[in-house]
């Protein structure tokens, strides 16, 4: 099947004499979103290693098309911090990146006012937008996100998540992201995998949320009632309102 970018089948991986991923199968398919959902410790961060080749299992087998471009946002990413480095010299030191590209990711992502910027003293918002710009670069045909929006805050976790299934209409690409809550990505995946170990459940987001097996581990919890508020208008990332924006409120 062409649009089979990676299969993985009955992985399996001890750590310490704990048995991390247990008989895990999965099929990443162009133009398709699949997001891992788990308790923390659950093996999400450790099968997203072995699928990138970062880690070996101790047994099963992954099947990639041949020459597969992926796209990589870790979890977490330490860098020097006396290392002066600003998001431009950053995303230049990314595979794939050229002038051209790191323009169209950064104007893409609405981050090009941080280009001259010091990585260091980016919010947690902020630098999650310039490792998803790096994770692009590379024109991926497989984008992984491990925690894409850890640090950043529920507006910008609902930008965030709708911004992921337009890139994945842009660039035709499939997606592999790990998140701790369903209910957030409802809208932005095709197929949830619940992992606890082993596979608990999997499927669209509607079924697995009404699986035991789901409810099991997550309890039964009340619907999550989102804030949502209707901007009408929209601001630089200085803060100031781009004035064609501007609609019936103002701020100082
Ligand atoms: N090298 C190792 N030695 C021992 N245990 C390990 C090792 N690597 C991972 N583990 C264990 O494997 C389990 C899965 O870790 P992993 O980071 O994959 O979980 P996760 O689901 O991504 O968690 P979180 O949601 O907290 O990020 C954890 O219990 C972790 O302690």
């Amino acid at each position: 099947m062409t649009d089979t970018l990676l299969s993985a089948s009955q992985l399996r991986l001890q750590r310490s004499h704990k048995t991390v991923l247990d008989n895990i199968s999965l099929t990443l398919t162009a133009g398709r979103i699949m997001t891992l959902i788990g308790p923390n410790g659950c093996g999400k961060s450790t099968l997203i290693r072995v699928l990138l080749g970062l880690e070996q299992a101790d047994s099963g087998s992954i099947q990639r098309q041949r020459g597969l471009r992926v796209g990589y946002m870790p979890q977490k990413l330490s860098l020097d911090q006396r290392l002066p480095l600003t998001v431009d010299g950053f995303l230049r030191l990314a595979r794939g990146a050229s002038r051209q590209r790191i323009d169209q990711w950064l104007k893409r992502l609405s981050i090009e006012p941080l280009r001259h910027q010091s990585v260091h003293g980016l919010s947690g918002g902020e630098w999650q937008r310039v490792l998803l710009a790096r994770a692009l670069l590379s024109e991926p045909q497989l984008l992984i996100l491990d925690e894409p929006v850890q640090g950043v805050d529920v507006q910008g976790q609902m930008e965030l998540y709708q911004l992921i299934p337009q890139l994945r209409d842009e660039l035709g690409c499939a997606v592999l992201m790990v998140s701790h809550d369903l209910h957030l990505v409802m809208a932005a995946t095709d197929e949830v995998v619940c992992l606890n170990g082993h596979v608990c459940c999997s499927g669209h987001p509607d079924q697995v949320s009404l699986d035991p097996a789901y409810l099991d581990l997550f309890g039964q919890r009340p619907a999550i009632a989102h804030y949502t508020h209707h901007h009408d208008h929209q601001h630089c990332l200085d803060g100031h309102i781009e004035s064609e924006h501007r609609g019936g409120h103002t701020h100082d």
